[in-house]
């Protein structure tokens, strides 16, 4: 089930909108650049972009700096850029980008405690594949619900990837997730034994064949962006799918963070995919701020509990007080499923008005004192 993105643009997406003109007549001193070649920006590093000008699979990947007048514009990776100038992606060869084409979707994490910047995590991106493992780390539903909100409201596609199943059970997940249309995928090693091998090395473990098989139609003509927190194998998952060598590494003992983390967001165009396959992987991620999605977008991503919400009072709350809260009912009609209480009791987190959270839900409130 897709979900209609809530299009909410910030100032500098308005401002990239304004900067493309490859639709807009020639003006005498803004040049059309008719000939800019099109292609995808696969990784971003100190204003230099890394662009690939493949239409049918992996292409040449040119370097390019921003042109002077989008400078103060950001290009993230997943953006599609116009470039002129030394397009040859010859070594020490530079070109200039000179457009940035309209993004179909944009996947942005909001500043939360950890993280002070709003961040775009990567354009035109159509599924959100968010990586968990069964164990080492210990999944979090709450960074699941989280960026399933992220993921509907961004108008891509969730899918739930459980890695690590060597070490731990899927089954509680699929469980918790079972009144949801979520997809569901868990990838196994196909040696265990090597899989439990001390943490740190660079080489990617095996996955068995028929996840490789199952992830790999999953992933074919999309746009996929692999996110979850550091060390739960998402750069793992993306080697063994899209045939690369990027570095991975072990969790921390003291700060429980993965080491030789990827630092950047890269997208690999796998040679086994149609033309339009992406697989982006990205840095992991502590936390997922979700001050840029509407509360209702938020009580939609709940898709099991929000039946109830068409039976709420005008401005409800949904808080454990709310004189009769319709999702509240539903959960206790037992319609929602055995897990009812504890997904309202995450979706009551995510609006800040979980009873533990006292400051945030007088916010909500719009209490003054
Ligand atoms: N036992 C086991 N270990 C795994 C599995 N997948 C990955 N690992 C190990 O987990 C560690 C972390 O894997 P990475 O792929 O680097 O994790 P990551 O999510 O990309 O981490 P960041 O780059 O920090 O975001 C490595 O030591 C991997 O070898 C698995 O299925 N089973
Ligand atoms: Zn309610």
């Amino acid at each position: 089930m897709r979900r209609r993105s809530s299009g909410h643009w910030d100032e500098s997406d308005v401002r990239i909108r304004a900067n493309k003109r490859g639709s807009r007549p020639r003006t005498k001193d803004r040049p059309a650049h008719e000939d800019a070649v099109i292609g995808r920006v696969v990784t971003v590093d100190r204003g230099r972009y890394t662009v690939d000008l493949g239409s049918e699979g992996p292409g040449t990947e040119v370097t390019a700096v921003r042109a002077k007048d989008l400078r103060r514009v950001p290009v993230v990776v997943g953006d599609l850029v116009g470039l002129v100038g030394d397009t040859s992606g010859a070594e020490g060869s530079l070109a200039r980008l000179v457009r940035i084409e309209d993004r179909a979707t944009v996947l942005r994490r909001s500043a939360d405690d950890t993280d002070p910047v709003e961040r775009v995590v990567v354009a035109n991106a159509g599924q959100l594949i968010i990586v968990v493992a069964a164990a080492n780390p210990t999944p979090r539903t709450g960074f699941i619900d989280r960026s399933i909100v992220a993921a509907y409201d961004a108008g891509l596609e969730p899918v739930l990837c459980v890695t690590k199943t060597d070490l731990g059970d899927a089954a509680p997940l699929r469980d918790y997730y079972a009144e949801t249309s979520l997809r569901i995928l868990s990838s196994s090693p196909e040696r265990p034994e090597e899989a439990a091998a001390p943490a740190g090395r660079h080489e990617s473990l095996p996955l068995d064949p028929t996840t490789v098989e199952t992830m790999r139609s999953l992933l074919d003509g999309h746009v996929s962006v692999f996110l979850g927190h550091s060390g739960v194998g998402k750069s793992t998952l993306v080697n063994a799918l899209a045939g690369t060598s990027r570095s991975t590494g072990g969790v921390n003992e003291v700060t429980g963070r993965g080491r030789h983390t990827s630092s950047s967001a890269l997208a690999i165009s796998p040679s086994w995919g149609s033309v339009g396959t992406w697989v982006v992987d990205t840095p992991g991620v502590r936390s997922f701020g979700l001050a840029h999605v509407p509360k209702e977008s938020i009580v939609e991503a709940f898709e099991d509990l929000a039946p109830g919400y068409a039976d709420c009072p005008k401005g409800c709350t949904h808080a454990a007080d709310a004189a009769g809260c319709g999702i509240q009912r539903l959960v206790d009609s037992g319609h929602a499923g055995p897990y009812g209480a504890q997904r309202l009791e995450s979706l009551r987190r995510l609006l800040g008005v979980a009873a533990e959270d006292g400051l945030d839900q007088m916010k909500e409130l719009g209490t003054t004192t």
